[in-house]
């Protein structure tokens, strides 16, 4: 999603001559900028939310920025730390510009802290956060110490901050949409000739879009969770639907097939770099189903599948962006399904003809152009030869709640999941309890085999590393070492999951019978240093905890259930440990 977003090359250095309509365009200008910078990471990491922050100071009269910084995955450093490491003592007195409500992982207060230890002054916030469980807490928090803060919209009102607040709706659609939908932010893509044919009636379609466009498209892809295609888009083109930006983040591709009437050979079958998912009617052509378990492709069974069912299943999976890149029955379906947001055309200046040629958009049951689906906040472009037309089908739904009093000083008790009470569902770090996730951004300190102490960025890092410790083979080594560098949690795990399938001589031949006890030992250590994660786990007693992860059928619940979810019942085993209500000696889990 290309955004025409303003882009500073050197820092904004502004006269102040304290008129009140320059500091509107310099806070409306900051918040551009800082939206622009949370867009840095898409593409390079899983979509997430996306933050980014601007520190100007105004020291000596001139406006300068001091330090900027963008959060790069869920799990790493928050931009606000970020910004406030580059500006060393210049954040004092500062003004912090962030496009988004700071969101650190609940119970944490990662960003905040940083800047109120940065010594900030003001903050100036382009849109609240949209989940319900993190709106409002850091802008109380901030204010409760002293700190000014200014939402767009709320508390400052101007011509200046419409475009800026939807540049901030803009980085962050996937969420909003999310939120406001329950299904992930879903766009669909298509390429066409003049004449409105996607293929030719032969059904050959390479190409229609020029490299250029296609080399956006590859950026589109990495930018979502997942693809997804129809079985007829598999028959006829069998698509790799991989990103190929050289690195960074390949979405999960997803094949929509009622009957399983696909190839055995296709290239989406080939899992070596990134996962594929099947998305069946229950019941479909068993056979087929195991053949393709066999090759690694994860199936995944609906009483009936229809796009609303399939988007509601990867909601529930934490997915927040798709990518639709399939034929005109299954868009069309989509469409009625009310599960498409955002449409991006690509008209190549041809004309292949042909009655029976495809259109991308099959039946929707119109019968008058008055009926049409008009695109808003449209967007026109040309790309090499061709022209991109983006818009939205749904406008950004607008999220502003109902303003709390400046002064409220209620605080939100993180909101139980909308599963049953007892049951509390963790998953992503944005979750209510997303600091129980081996994703959050929680440092260990762990010993290696010598019993020296290394630091860990996360849980994830030192579980995936682990597979590999004690391993005398040299590349055994490397692997520890490049998952323990790895950037963000995701990589780490990505990484130590292809290693695992690829090299599985280089895993230490005990994994299977250790990696419970390697976990605890992980988790012991982030629960017992950090003293707010040990409340929140202790706060949850009585309840079950589950990790929500529908394809992790060990560490997770699994979609109905059937998961053994270790992680869950590793983290009540140390509440209770914590608790004093039970020891690891008469550990229910003793392998
Ligand atoms: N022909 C055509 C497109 N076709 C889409 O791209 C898929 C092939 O992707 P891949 O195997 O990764 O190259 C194909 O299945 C269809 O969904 N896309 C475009 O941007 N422009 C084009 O001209």
């Amino acid at each position: 999603m290309s955004f025409s977003l303003p882009t500073f090359s050197s820092p904004i250095i502004c006269e102040t001559n304290n008129n009140h309509y320059n500091s509107h365009a310099l806070d409306a200008a900051y918040i551009k900028r800082a939206a622009d910078l949370a867009d840095k990471s898409a593409g390079f990491t899983s979509p997430h939310p996306n933050y980014g922050c601007v520190l100007a100071s105004s020291a000596a009269g001139n406006v300068r920025v001091v330090g900027e910084g963008f959060l790069y995955a869920q799990g790493t450093k928050p931009a606000e730390l970020l910004a406030v490491e580059t500006a060393g003592e210049f954040s004092k007195h500062a003004t912090a510009y962030l496009n988004m409500e700071p969101g650190d992982c609940p119970g944490d207060h990662i960003a905040v802290s940083a800047l109120l230890k940065g010594g900030v002054e003001r903050v100036v916030i382009g849109i609240r956060h949209p989940l319900s469980h993190l709106r409002g807490n850091a802008i109380r928090a901030l204010r409760s110490e002293g700190v000014q803060v200014h939402v767009l919209g709320e508390d400052l009102q101007s011509k200046f901050f419409q475009e800026a607040i939807k540049l901030c709706q803009l980085v962050n659609a996937h969420l909003i949409y999310r939120v406001a939908s329950r299904v992930p932010f879903s766009v669909l893509k298509y390429a066409m000739t003049l004449d409105g044919k996607i293929a030719a009636s032969s059904g050959h379609a390479a190409w229609i879009s020029s490299k250029q466009s296609r080399q956006l498209v590859f950026e589109l892809r990495g930018r979502s969770d997942a693809v997804i295609v129809g079985g007829n888009t598999v028959r006829k083109d069998n698509p790799k639907l991989t990103a190929r930006h050289g690195g960074g983040h390949l979405p999960t591709r997803i094949v929509m097939s009622q009957t399983l009437n696909l190839p055995e050979v296709a290239n989406l079958w080939d899992v070596s770099e990134v996962s594929t998912i099947v998305a069946t009617q229950r019941g479909a052509r068993k056979s087929f189903q195991r053949y393709l378990a066999s090759k690694g492709v994860e199936v995944v069974e609906f009483d009936i599948l229809n796009p609303r069912d399939v988007m509601e299943y990867f909601y529930d999976r934490g997915y927040l962006s798709i990518l639709w890149e399939c034929g005109g029955t299954l868009a069309a379906s989509a469409i009625s399904s009310g599960v498409i947001h955002k449409v991006y055309a690509f008209v190549a200046p041809k004309v292949i003809g042909g009655k029976n040629a495809p259109s991308p958009v099959g039946e929707l049951g119109m019968v008058e152009m008055s009926q049409a689906l008009e695109l808003v906040d449209v967007c026109y472009e040309q790309i090499g030869p061709d022209m991109l037309i983006s818009g939205f089908i749904q406008p950004i739904p607008d999220l502003a709640p109902i303003i709390p009093s400046v002064n409220e000083t209620s605080v939100i008790d993180p909101s139980v999941t909308p599963y049953e009470a007892s049951i509390i569902f963790f998953y992503k770090t944005w979750d209510p309890y997303g600091a129980f996730s081996n994703f959050s951004p929680h440092p260990i300190q762990m010993p290696d085999e010598n019993g020296d102490y290394l630091t860990w960025s996360s849980v994830e890092h030192y579980y995936q590393a682990s597979k590999f410790l004690g391993v005398e083979d040299p590349s055994a080594k490397e692997c520890f070492e490049n998952i323990k560098s790895a950037k963000s949690p995701e990589e780490a795990a990505r990484m130590g999951r292809k290693l695992q399938r690829q090299c599985p001589h280089l895993v230490r031949p005990d994994w299977d019978s250790v990696k419970v006890d390697v976990m605890y030992k992980a988790l012991k250590c982030k629960f017992s240093i950090y003293p707010h994660l040990n409340s929140m786990l202790l706060s949850t007693a009585g309840s079950v905890l589950v990790e929500a992860s529908p394809h992790d059928l060990f560490w997770g619940g699994g979609r109905e259930g059937e998961g053994l979810n270790y992680l869950g019942r590793l983290l009540m085993q140390l509440r209770s440990e914590f608790l004093g209500e039970s020891s690891t000696e008469n550990s229910c889990l003793r392998m």
